[in-house]
């Protein structure tokens, strides 16, 4: 029988379960049947993921996700902010201001400390992906795809495509508890227009400096956020008109509120807690 520690951390109830890779040694070929395990709530811990904290050439730490279908993610943001918080408070880096690797590049995060202890961190998730062929989504060459029509069993919806290093979908509708989250969330997420799969948000605005988010994810379906998403959400907006640019959007998650910008220089800076909800022994 073997066993690992593991941390369980979530960023507004979007949970993972992180193994520390600088202590723990894990085989490459069981990872994926690994996320599976640790994230069945009945035979496992119970989590949205797995998410392992690496050692990196080009960073202090690096981060890679794997959702709770066993599938790789290429970027997390409540992933990140949870990563750069135990990184500090685990000693693996000295700074409060720290670069993390990713699957999709290299992000900077701060982390915002009290009395030791890290109460909220600024990820700077870098500039989204635009192009069709970036998000990635199939059809003409396009540098963007912004409410261009999306027609799903029978619906017509209107789809705006942002990659942040992963893919996403938003959808703007009128009344957020209404969204289709579970009917048409795991159709789109499979549909064939989407080659990598696709994490799929429906966005209600607020006003120009906040939106309502839910959000179906690729390989874990519902969760209480999705950091990328809101990322994702608020580009999507100011794409379309209906938030400014550069001005910090207030994104109501169902487990809480994130803070993103998109800044004049193209970056997205996303704001937001990240907290330890256990620490313990797995058996496999
Ligand atoms: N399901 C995502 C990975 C997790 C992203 C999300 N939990 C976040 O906080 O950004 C994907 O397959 O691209």
């Amino acid at each position: 029988m073997k066993t690992f520690t593991f941390t369980k951390m979530h960023g507004l109830g979007n949970n993972y379960i992180y193994i520390n890779l600088f202590e723990e040694k894990l085989e490459e070929k069981y990872l994926s049947e690994l996320a599976i395990k640790v994230s069945n709530v009945n035979t496992g811990i119970g989590s949205d993921g797995m998410i392992l904290i690496c050692p990196s050439s080009v960073a202090p730490v690096k981060m890679r996700i794997f959702n709770n279908d066993g599938s790789e993610g290429k970027n997390c943001g409540n992933g990140l902010r949870c990563v750069a918080k135990y990184a500090y408070e685990h000693k693996l880096v000295k700074d409060k201001q720290f670069k993390i690797e990713t699957l999709s590049g290299i992000v900077e995060a701060e982390v915002h400390v009290e009395e030791g202890i890290v109460t909220n961190v600024t990820v700077n998730m870098g500039k989204p992906r635009l192009a069709r062929n970036e998000i990635p989504m199939t059809g003409e060459e396009a540098d963007q795809v912004v409410a261009e029509e999306f027609i799903v069993q029978a619906e017509s919806l209107s789809v705006t495509g942002v990659s942040m290093g992963n893919p996403h979908a938003v959808f703007f509708v009128d009344n957020i508890e209404m969204a289709p989250v579970t009917t048409l969330g795991p159709v789109i997420e499979k549909d064939v227009r989407f080659p990598e799969g696709i994490n799929v948000e429906f966005v209600e605005i607020v006003s120009r400096n906040e939106l309502h988010f839910r959000v179906w994810e690729r390989g874990s379906g519902v969760t209480q956020a999705c950091g990328t998403g809101a990322c994702a959400a608020v580009v999507a907006a100011v794409l379309n008109g209906r938030t400014d640019r550069n001005k910090k959007t207030t994104v109501h998650l169902a487990g809480g509120d994130l803070f993103i910008t998109w800044t004049d220089n193209g970056d997205v800076l996303m704001t937001g807690p990240a907290e330890i909800i256990c620490e313990g022994m797995f058996y496999y």
